[in-house]
């Protein structure tokens, strides 16, 4: 019954329009560009900034990688990000999360220029999208699985989405964006504190689980039919894999899959559709400098 929703052959698409829209603005004098700040040296995180930097090239995107290690204060932190605000050649900047603990993110975030924020993580950025004003950042990975719910030609009107997480980087966006004017859903938002987890989500016609738990989602709790985004990326032990580990998400797929009329794998789901929207961003962001 179940269809694989490819979120790597619709980031492929994704990155295909980037390549045009790159070329469009060298064309018109820009060259777009993207700073992504590590602070540290979080195994995980330096995969991701490292493919960000590398799909920038695949693009012809300038991309500038600050690797800062683990001691950097607040001060040195903000420094960067004030010289990358006024930096004419950058039009994204991002600061990889989660920062070591003696950082205060918030304050990071706010330092960013909005105009640049191509994550959607500050406060201007945060109300436009609840306010449903155009003129800002969607976070990445929402903005990814609305994508992919789009390709999958899943209808959002209507339909009841529970969204499990109500993290600022995906649960919160994620429920705004299904219940904003045009997706039209009725969106349920559970967290750690949700009574009846398997109850509510039995209710769902769209599942999108962004928790940070190895298959906490059960085919019990996925009624037939139903449409299941899995956001989760979770590094678990495996001695079968060289790397002594294999990445799963937050739903039991292979218990879950043969269920839903449509579900993203993990990994080849979700993560490829952030690094594409985060290039989508950055050009938007470019183009608004013309
Ligand atoms: N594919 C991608 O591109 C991305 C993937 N991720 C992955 O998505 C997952 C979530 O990320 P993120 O939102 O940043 O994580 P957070 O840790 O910030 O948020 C997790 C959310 O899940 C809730 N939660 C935790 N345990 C339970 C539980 N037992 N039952 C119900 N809800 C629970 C928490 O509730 P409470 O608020 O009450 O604490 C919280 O709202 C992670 O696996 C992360 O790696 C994240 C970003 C991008
Ligand atoms: N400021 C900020 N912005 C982010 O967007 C951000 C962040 N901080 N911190 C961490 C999370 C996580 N995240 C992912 C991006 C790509 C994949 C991805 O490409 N995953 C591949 C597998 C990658 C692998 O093999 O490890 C896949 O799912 O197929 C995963 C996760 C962005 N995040």
């Amino acid at each position: 019954m179940s269809k694989i929703i490819d979120g790597k052959a619709v980031a492929a698409a994704v990155l295909e329009e980037c390549r045009k829209e790159v070329e469009e603005l060298k064309s018109r004098g820009v060259t777009p560009g993207l700073a992504v700040v590590l602070v540290g040296s979080d195994p995980a995180s330096k995969v991701y900034v490292g493919s960000k930097a590398r799909t920038c090239a695949e693009l012809g995107i300038h991309s500038e990688k600050i690797e800062m290690p683990a001691e950097t204060t607040q001060e040195e932190l903000l420094a960067v990000v004030a010289r990358l605000n006024a930096d004419p050649a950058i039009h994204g900047i991002l600061v990889q999360s989660p920062p070591p603990p003696h950082i205060d993110e918030a304050a990071v975030v706010r330092a960013i220029d909005p105009a640049k924020d191509v994550d959607g993580f500050h406060p201007e950025n945060v109300a436009k999208l609840a306010l449903e004003d155009q003129t800002g950042f969607v976070p990445c990975t929402p903005a990814g699985c609305m994508r992919l719910l789009k390709e999958a030609g899943v209808e959002t009107k209507g339909a009841n989405a529970v969204v499990i997480g109500r993290s600022m980087i995906v649960g919160k966006p994620m429920a705004l964006l299904l219940m904003a004017k045009g997706s039209d859903a009725t969106v349920t938002v559970a967290h750690s504190r949700s009574k009846d987890l398997p109850g509510i989500c039995r209710q769902a016609d769209i599942v999108v689980a962004a928790v940070g738990r190895p298959e906490m989602v059960k085919a019990d709790w996925v009624k037939d039919g139903a449409v299941v985004i899995d956001v989760g990326i979770n590094r678990v032990e495996d001695a079968s894999k060289k790397s002594g580990y294999r990445l799963t998400g937050d739903v039991d797929y292979e218990e879950v899959a043969p269920k839903c009329a449509a579900i993203t794998p993990v990994p080849g789901g979700v993560g490829p559709m952030t690094i594409a929207m985060l290039m989508k961003n950055t050009l938007i962001s470019a183009r608004r400098t013309l």
